[in-house]
């Protein structure tokens, strides 16, 4: 048993509320689900659904049991939930649901231990199950299930839960029609997972709404046997003992929730910290075999493209905030780890998270999973088993996937421009890997000097991030155009003419790759990748505004000029940035603020209309697919958009193309473009 079991079982299974710390991927899951199970039983709840017509709840002078007509005796045999878990995410509930599922699965269902008078029929006809329920999921089969096949164990997601709560009638098996909130009523355990989360601003009120139904004065049992099992187990507690059970658990217990948990336990809760001192020396909050290293992107040496400007000197754009991605997850895969990676990417908001997919999966040609909440939950399903599957691939994901989630063998967690969330988010995010004792890799991502400065050295100050001298010498590395230093110390190393190709090739392909994302955004060329982008842009101003003082950023003008600066290493030109809606500036308070562009949002379908003035015509994609210049020079179907603009953007791209046909040794463009596709796909598939 981990320490965490170790210390919580006795008293949890005993009935007993149960506060419980422990670091992350410690088995905090099974230390509240085998003692809430067996709590259960000892109060006496049996599985199957709650009889007619002695129901509890409706049937105050009956409320320790119900009257089973079949055997004619009072029992203690109370149908219904017997454990309601709650659980902040849903991913979280599908895993908890799927151990409960195992462990009730071979539950023997003899509680006769408990109560020599449990009933024969009930016991062979109702298995012990566990039914989950979340969002994105039909309603309909919810309470199908919960008609058909009443579950013992609930785990839910709170907005569901409080749906079904607020308007769902049960018609159960003979007729009896149940309100679904009565079967929460009466529920005996009451478990909240990731408690922190659960009770903090984002879902406060949607937890004091559900445990408002929790039973103050709890179903005592009837039955000598029962009694005789609470007294002997809970000799401590006083009467009030025997009401409902409340077991909250989390690795991170921030202190001003601390009073709000204590609210919503009996007063003589037992408190198990497995990481005391994480309060005085916040170092030892993380595991101790996750090393946690941090860089911070270069600031990019020059973002302004003038298109009309045919100057061969003219740099581009560095676009830091997508290759260096790139050249992280490759650092891993191909130096540190080539054939057992297994690589979490939290992004700070869903579209960031989107727009970084969508570049990935079909520019890079790097396969990722992708798990979100703009997902559909079928997809999010899939994507989770999927990498829970994988013995190696990359997911790219937000906070959905922050907390509690156990994805086996995680061996980095990259925290991509947005560690910004506070201290107890990026534990959680670190918690992915090094899990159940396995080491593990963290490594937050900066997005700026202020950020560094702010997050790394003032909110995870006391934690042991050291900053990643070759990571950062790696991102510094990619300003060079002449891209050497791109490559490992190890091919540098090696003068064969053929790794010299190599190189050039790949560096030639990574700056056309940019080049794309470029057009596609700054000279919306790509319209599912510019909307992307349009809504990469304005979550991360509404984010960056929202944890400013985490990241450092002094004033709302700070603000914008740092959005402003990653979305030209996104692709947009300066001075064209997505439009801002009034609605939106009025609500972030950007009112005046320097650098936006406000106005009407632009929506893609009037794209062609030149909704910002720049007068994109109808009829240009189809003069891009036969423009003269096209893919018959490039010999790629989406590089001819390069050349349908004219002027000075269309023939320095050319002669940049130029230079990278002459040094790259080779006439078929489209040849390298092919070979490096095969090469990245045979490295990143699964
Ligand atoms: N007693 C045990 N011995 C060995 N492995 C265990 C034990 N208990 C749990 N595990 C395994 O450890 C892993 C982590 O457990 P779990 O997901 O419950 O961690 P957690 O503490 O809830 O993490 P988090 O804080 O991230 O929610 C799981 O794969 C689980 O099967």
């Amino acid at each position: 048993m981990t320490p965490i079991q170790q210390q919580t079982f006795h008293a949890a299974s005993s009935g007993q509320d149960v506060l419980g710390r422990a670091r992350t991927g410690t088995g905090k899951t099974l230390a509240f689900l085998l003692p809430a199970l067996e709590s259960a039983l000892r109060m006496g709840r049996v599985p199957g659904p709650p009889l007619s017509p002695h129901y509890l709840i409706r049937n105050n002078e009956n409320v320790d049991g119900i009257y089973d007509e079949s055997s004619q005796q009072k029992s203690i045999t109370r149908g219904g939930i017997a454990i309601l878990i709650i659980s902040p995410t849903r991913e979280l509930a599908m895993q908890i649901h799927h151990q409960a599922q195992m462990i009730t699965s071979s539950h023997t269902n003899s509680n006769s231990s408990y109560d020599s008078s449990f009933n024969e029929r009930q016991k062979h006809k109702y298995p012990m199950i566990s039914q989950v329920m979340y969002g994105g999921t039909s309603r309909n089969s919810d309470i199908t299930k919960l008609e058909t096949n009443m579950p013992f164990i609930l785990v839910a997601t709170p907005g569901r839960l409080i749906d079904h709560m607020q308007s769902t009638t049960l018609r159960l098996p003979g007729g009896q029609s149940i309100p679904f909130r009565e079967l929460i009523q009466n529920v005996s355990v009451w478990v909240l997972d990731e408690a922190d989360r659960c009770l903090d601003m984002g879902f406060r009120k949607d937890m004091e709404y559900i445990l408002d139904h929790k039973p103050k004065e709890g179903a005592p049992p009837s039955s000598d046997a029962v009694r005789r099992h609470a007294a002997s187990a809970a000799a401590e507690l006083p009467p009030a003992a025997l009401a409902a059970q409340t077991l909250l658990f989390s690795a991170t217990l921030p202190d001003s929730l601390r009073s709000i948990m204590a609210s919503h336990m009996r007063p003589r809760y037992l408190t198990v910290d497995c990481i005391q001192d994480a309060d005085t020396n916040p170092a030892s909050h993380a595991h101790s075999n996750v090393e946690q290293r941090y860089v911070t992107l270069p600031p990019p040496s020059s973002l302004d493209i003038d298109i009309d400007n045919n100057d061969d000197d003219h740099h581009l754009n560095q676009g830091h905030y997508i290759s260096s991605l790139v050249s992280i997850l490759e650092d891993i895969i191909h130096h540190q780890n080539p054939t057992d990676y297994k690589i979490i990417v939290f992004f700070p908001t869903t579209s960031t998270c989107q727009f970084f997919s969508h570049i990935f999966n079909t520019i890079y040609r790097i396969p990722v999973l992708e798990i979100h909440s703009k997902k559909s939950q079928s997809n999010r399903t899939i994507m989770s088993t999927k990498f829970r599957k994988f013995s190696k691939g990359i997911l790219f994901t937000t906070d959905v996937s922050a907390r509690g989630v156990d994805y086996p063998n995680v061996t980095h967690v990259i925290q991509y421009g947005g560690g910004a969330e506070d201290k107890e988010t990026y534990l959680h995010r670190l918690g992915r890997t090094g899990r159940a004792g396995k080491a593990g890799c963290g490594l937050l991502v900066c997005t700026g000097v202020h950020e560094e400065r702010s997050f790394v050295k003032r909110v995870l100050k006391g934690l042991e991030v050291q900053h990643d001298g070759r990571i950062q010498a790696l991102l510094l590395n990619n300003n060079n155009h002449d891209g050497e230093e791109l490559l490992s110390s190890e091919e540098l190393d090696t003068s064969s003419s053929s790794i010299q190709k190599t190189k050039k090739n790949r560096v030639e392909i990574n700056n056309a790759r940019l080049q794309k994302i470029r057009f596609g955004i700054g000279m919306r060329t790509n319209v599912v990748l510019e909307k992307m982008a349009n809504d990469a842009y304005r979550s991360l101003l509404g984010y960056k505004i929202a944890k400013m003082e985490n990241l450092g950023l002094r004033s709302k003008n700070e603000v914008v000029e740092h959005v402003n600066s990653l979305a030209m290493q996104m692709g947009y030109l300066p001075g064209k940035m997505p439009t801002i809606g009034p609605k939106i500036i009025q609500a972030l308070g950007l009112n005046g603020v320097r650098g936006l562009n406000v106005g009407k949002e632009y929506h893609l379908q009037n794209k062609d209309g030149g909704a910002d003035g720049r007068g994109h015509s109808g009829g240009r994609s189809g003069e891009r697919r036969s423009g003269k210049n096209g893919g018959d020079r490039v010999g790629q179907r989406d590089d001819t958009n390069l050349w349908s603009k004219g002027g000075g953007l269309q023939r320095h791209v050319w002669k940049h193309r130029g230079k990278e046909q002459s040094g790259g040794g080779g006439s078929d463009r489209r040849s390298n473009f092919q070979q490096f596709d095969d090469y990245r796909w045979s490295n990143f598939s699964q």
